[in-house]
């Protein structure tokens, strides 16, 4: 095809302008793709290149996909002719790559070609060019990731919209909204767009990767609710294009499961080609808090849980809290009550191993007691089939110790559920150097299948979200330690955004659960943690937070936590035993240094998790902290643009590191 072409050129200043080349909308037609492909590669390459602008010829970036294509395969039904590059040059070749790429924008981006825009690091654009996703009313939807991309960067409804209604918005808009970086004019697009990706190549901007963010999905709960609406708005207004309710399917999947997300795609473990098993039947051992949760989680999607417990007391306890659980989604009209009583039908209790030899997988949640876990894992491998899955629930111990007296140590992985078990979203995966990739792919599978975002990660005392978060209750303490009133505390945390302050949070855990878990922090990381007399005092004094009424709040049924005033001699005593007063006296402190001081030792845990790899990608840990303590998702990007800025993790140098001496490492 004649003027059909994708041209590059490197200038002096080490950017490479991809040009793509076809009168009059620069559609994407196949051998443009190709040779998208081509240059881009071409481009990570030379050494001479250090970055890269994509931009389209004559005034316009592009219409997008070739629809005469569309026209052949109508025509011919062979579908062959449609090229399957969304994954291998928007996310592997562009998004993904070593060297960041700038969209300079002019006159349109459409379909495909906005899509191409959003694989890139920035978007610059002059003044009112359209941006848009009009694929539905072609009968197809957008098919080179901007069902995920878009919602990332200009938010859920918004991109909603733009995909329901096929609106192209202007770049003015783009901007209000996240989409669109800068804008400049045209003569100074490509000039401003160059500097552009050589700031980011030299980490003087950030290198955002649009299907990594998150912070614009929202909660989970906010995102299935925006999708229902739309559901619902579209059977009225669209009844007859299945490719509306086919376009909010994919959003939905990307935004709740693959989106939260890259977590998904797991190095040596999704990508081997590996087919999950079937996992039908799942013991439970433990029918505590957790194990009744998680218990729950499982027979609410349909898996055959046996509930081993030691004794018929305990077991019917277990039992109990079960139908509790399920029954209360009933009354909240969460479940209907047929579904749950299918769900009940799922479940058994057994007080001994025999029914033990076809489960494809054991879940323990026993107390945190390595002897104790030790024996159950001795007994289990001897009861169960060879293939089954022995998963542990713990929350802070090595899976080593816990599978150390067993040789099936491939199989031994960590399940680790957050309470309330069959209410909050994440499962965190842990896996030890010995565990099977096979294993692992089966874990995440069955998380998915019971509707939680499984995120995988690396064997450390108390793994991603734990370890990363311990030096907030360390900071607290400490800070209550040096004077500051604890309501305080508790009070500015929840006014930052988390549903509770650190000591309403330790109230609700319990203290056993602080105290025990304190200790393995303390033993992994001496040189910074602070050992709190307090909570010893407060078991002392007959206080067990939530679960006795008495903590650092009282706990009348029906109403709200009270401060109780009686807790100030108790705290007194305890700062005079941790003696650290500067001279005596409190410290004086701004809420915001208040809050600071509690979330940075926290950030620079993150960074020390991803540093040590415990987790693939840093918004793993963005997302886990989301779904698994709940802290807000529009705070998010206080972790996601620490990597984006480029800064080696080190940006924070905390005013404050919690440490029982001054550590000196302050990481810059
Ligand atoms: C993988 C992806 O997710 C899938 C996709 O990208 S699907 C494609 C999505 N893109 C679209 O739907 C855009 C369709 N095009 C348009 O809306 C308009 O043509 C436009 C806004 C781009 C330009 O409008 P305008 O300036 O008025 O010019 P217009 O006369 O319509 O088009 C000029 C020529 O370009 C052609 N053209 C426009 N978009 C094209 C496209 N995507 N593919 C092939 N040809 C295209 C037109 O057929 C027309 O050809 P002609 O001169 O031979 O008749």
């Amino acid at each position: 095809m004649a003027g059909v072409s994708v041209t590059m050129e490197v200038g002096n200043d080490a950017v490479a302008v991809i040009t793509i080349c076809n009168p009059p909308v620069n559609a994407l037609a196949i051998p443009i793709i190709a040779g998208l492909k081509e240059k881009f590669d071409e481009a990570m390459r030379r050494d001479d290149v250090k970055a890269i602008v994509l931009t389209g010829k004559s005034g316009r970036f592009s219409g997008g996909f070739d629809i005469n294509v569309f026209e052949t395969v109508h025509k011919t039904g062979d579908v062959s002719v449609v090229p399957d590059v969304s994954v291998d040059l928007v996310v592997n070749t562009m998004e993904d790559a070593k060297k960041p790429a700038v969209a300079a924008i002019q006159g349109l981006a459409l379909g495909g070609g906005l899509e191409l825009t959003m694989g890139c690091h920035a978007r610059i654009s002059t003044p009112k060019a359209q941006l848009g996703l009009p694929e539905l009313t072609l009968g197809v939807i957008p098919g080179f990731g901007g069902t995920q991309r878009l919602p990332r960067l200009v938010g859920l409804s918004k991109a909603i919209e733009m995909m329901l209604l096929s609106k192209p918005i202007m770049s003015e808009e783009g901007k209000k909204l996240g989409l669109i970086d800068a804008i400049v004019s045209s003569e100074e697009l490509l000039r401003v767009s160059r500097q552009w990706a050589l700031d980011i190549a030299e980490r003087r901007k950030p290198w955002m990767r649009s299907l990594h963010m998150t912070e614009k999905l929202g909660s989970l709960s906010e995102a299935r609710e925006i999708l229902k609406v739309a559901r619902q708005q579209a059977k009225q207004t669209a009844p007859n294009m299945p490719q509306h309710q086919a376009c909010l399917d994919v959003i939905e999947e990307g935004v709740i499961h693959g989106g939260y997300n890259g977590v998904l795609k797991v190095p040596n473990v999704t990508d081997l080609g590996l087919k999950p098993r079937p996992v039908k039947k799942v013991a439970v051992i433990g029918g505590g808090l957790m194990g009744s949760g998680i218990a729950t989680s499982l027979i609410l999607s349909n898996i055959f849980v046996l509930l081993k417990e030691v004794n018929s007391e305990y077991l019917l306890r277990g039992i109990k809290l079960i139908e509790e659980n399920v029954l209360g989604l009933v009354a909240r009209r969460k479940l209907a009550k047929d579904k749950a009583d299918k769900a009940l039908s799922m479940l058994k209790g057994v007080l001994d191993y025999s029914e033990f030899k076809d489960v494809d997988m054991v879940i323990e949640a026993v107390i945190e007691s390595i002897p104790l876990k030790q024996k159950i894992f001795i007994e289990v491998e001897k009861a169960c089939p060879p293939h089954c899955i022995l998963a542990t629930n713990t929350s802070t111990i090595d899976l080593n110790k816990v599978g150390e007296k067993t040789s099936s140590q491939d199989r031994i992985i960590g399940a680790h559920f957050f309470s309330p078990a069959h209410v909050m979203p994440l499962l965190e995966i842990v896996r030890t150097e010995k565990t099977s990739a096979q294993i692992i792919l089966d874990l995440m599978t069955v998380g998915k299948i019971i509707k939680k975002v499984p995120v995988v990660v690396g064997n450390c005392t108390g793994f991603a979200v734990n370890r990363t978060f311990f030096p907030y209750t360390q900071a607290a303490h400490m800070l209550l330690h040096l004077g500051v009133d604890v309501f305080r505390i508790d009070r500015l945390i929840s006014s930052f955004g988390l549903p509770m302050g650190p000591f309403q949070l330790q109230d609700l855990a319990g203290y056993g659960v602080f105290l025990a878990v304190g200790k393995e922090f303390s033993n992994a990381f001496p040189g910074r943690t602070f050992l709190s007399p307090l909570v010893e005092l407060l078991v002392k004094s007959g206080r067990n937070g939530k679960n006795n009424g008495k903590g650092y709040y009282l706990y009348d049924k029906g109403s709200k936590p009270k401060p109780d005033p009686s807790i100030v001699p108790i705290i007194e005593e305890s700062r005079q035993i941790a003696n650290i007063l500067p001279a005596g006296k409190p410290i004086s402190v701004t809420d915001r240094e208040i809050v600071e001081m509690i979330l940075f030792p926290v950030v620079n845990e993150a960074c020390r998790v991803l540093e040590e790899g415990v987790v693939v990608r840093a918004s793993d840990l963005d997302i886990a902290s989301v779904l698994g303590m709940s802290f807000p998702s529009y705070r998010v990007h206080l972790l996601h643009h620490l990597q984006l800025q480029g800064r080696g993790f080190k940006l924070l140098c905390p005013a404050f590191q919690p440490a029982s001496k001054p550590t000196g490492r302050c990481r810059i």
